[in-house]
């Protein structure tokens, strides 16, 4: 079994940097952490980097998850191999292009290209805001899924990953305590859903809501709360369409061998227990 211990970060293709950079450190609050040939480095945390945003193609989009070691790694891509997905063994270069010290990349039966990293780089420097948009750190994605009930299966019974709610098929899954690390979203190729910030507080969340729409950010859903997590959260759309969320509250699962998860109905209330209802998400809005 591959034991996933956190996500690392997220790799997205774009075919302008420099108007990612512009949405990154002035709308979503991200710190530069320098840039390679063709690669921005930001920071959310007290990581060296939690997004990477690469020139090129937009459907380039990658998450990394942290395994807990070398040996851990080797299982993991013979546990892959055996099961039919094909593993990349990432090489030095690549390596040193997600700050990571050995990385190896396959594809979830989706499709969504996957990393699974060692020793992730952490910075000596405290995560300094180019925003105060008051982030604590990058937190969870939605993945999209052909077949929720599928992947669902991939990702806990070869991944370890536990389901802790399910909104109709799509399973909030958590790989530690966090209530969940990967949300599948049903979608008809793959792709990442949404990527998420904490924040400090609500206060945070809401003075982002009239920051970003005095930016003309493109709000997509809320302010709201997930009645799931329990989080108060916003979405918003950014460079090449990805939907970025904020959110602040999301519960610790207190007892894992005793943790049922709860089902909700695939209705809006299940998603915004305030009523709010997504616009341009995949989401059911009425
Ligand atoms: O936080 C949640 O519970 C949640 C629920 C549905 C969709 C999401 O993106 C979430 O983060
Ligand atoms: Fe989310």
């Amino acid at each position: 079994m591959i034991q996933l211990k956190d996500v690392s970060y997220v790799r997205l293709g774009s075919p302008d940097l420099e108007q990612a950079e512009q949405f990154a450190t002035t709308c979503l609050g991200l710190q530069i952490a320098g840039s390679g040939k063709a690669d921005l480095y930001l920071r959310s945390d007290a990581r060296a980097h939690t997004l990477c945003y690469t020139e090129g193609d937009p459907r380039r989009q990658t998450v990394g998850f942290e395994v807990e070691d070398e040996a851990s790694l080797q299982d993991a891509a013979s546990t892959l191999d055996a099961l039919g997905h094909a593993v990349h063994a990432g090489t030095a270069e690549e390596a040193e292009r997600r700050k990571v010290k050995s990385f190896i990349g396959f594809r979830d039966p989706t499709g969504n290209h996957i990393e699974l990293v060692v020793r992730p780089e952490r910075s000596g420097r405290r995560y300094f805001a180019s925003r105060d948009a008051g982030i604590t750190g990058f937190s969870h994605v939605g993945l999209n899924s052909t077949d929720p009930a599928r992947d669902e299966l991939f990702w806990t019974q070869v991944c370890n990953a536990r389901v802790s709610d399910r909104i109709g098929d799509i399973p909030l899954m958590r790989v530690n305590a966090i209530h969940h690390t990967i949300a599948l979203v049903r979608a008809p190729q793959a792709g990442i859903q949404h990527i998420n910030h904490q924040v400090e507080s609500s206060d945070d969340v809401l003075r982002s809501y009239y920051f970003l729409n005095d930016k003309r950010v493109p709000i997509v859903f809320g302010p709201g709360r997930h009645p799931t997590s329990g989080a108060r959260f916003l979405y918003f759309s950014g460079p090449d369409g990805m939907i970025f969320e904020y959110s602040v509250g999301v519960d610790e699962i207190e007892d894992e061998a005793t943790h049922r998860p709860r089902q909700f109905g695939f209705e809006p209330a299940s998603f915004c227990m305030w009523g709010s209802r997504p616009a341009g998400m995949a989401l059911p809005s009425t």
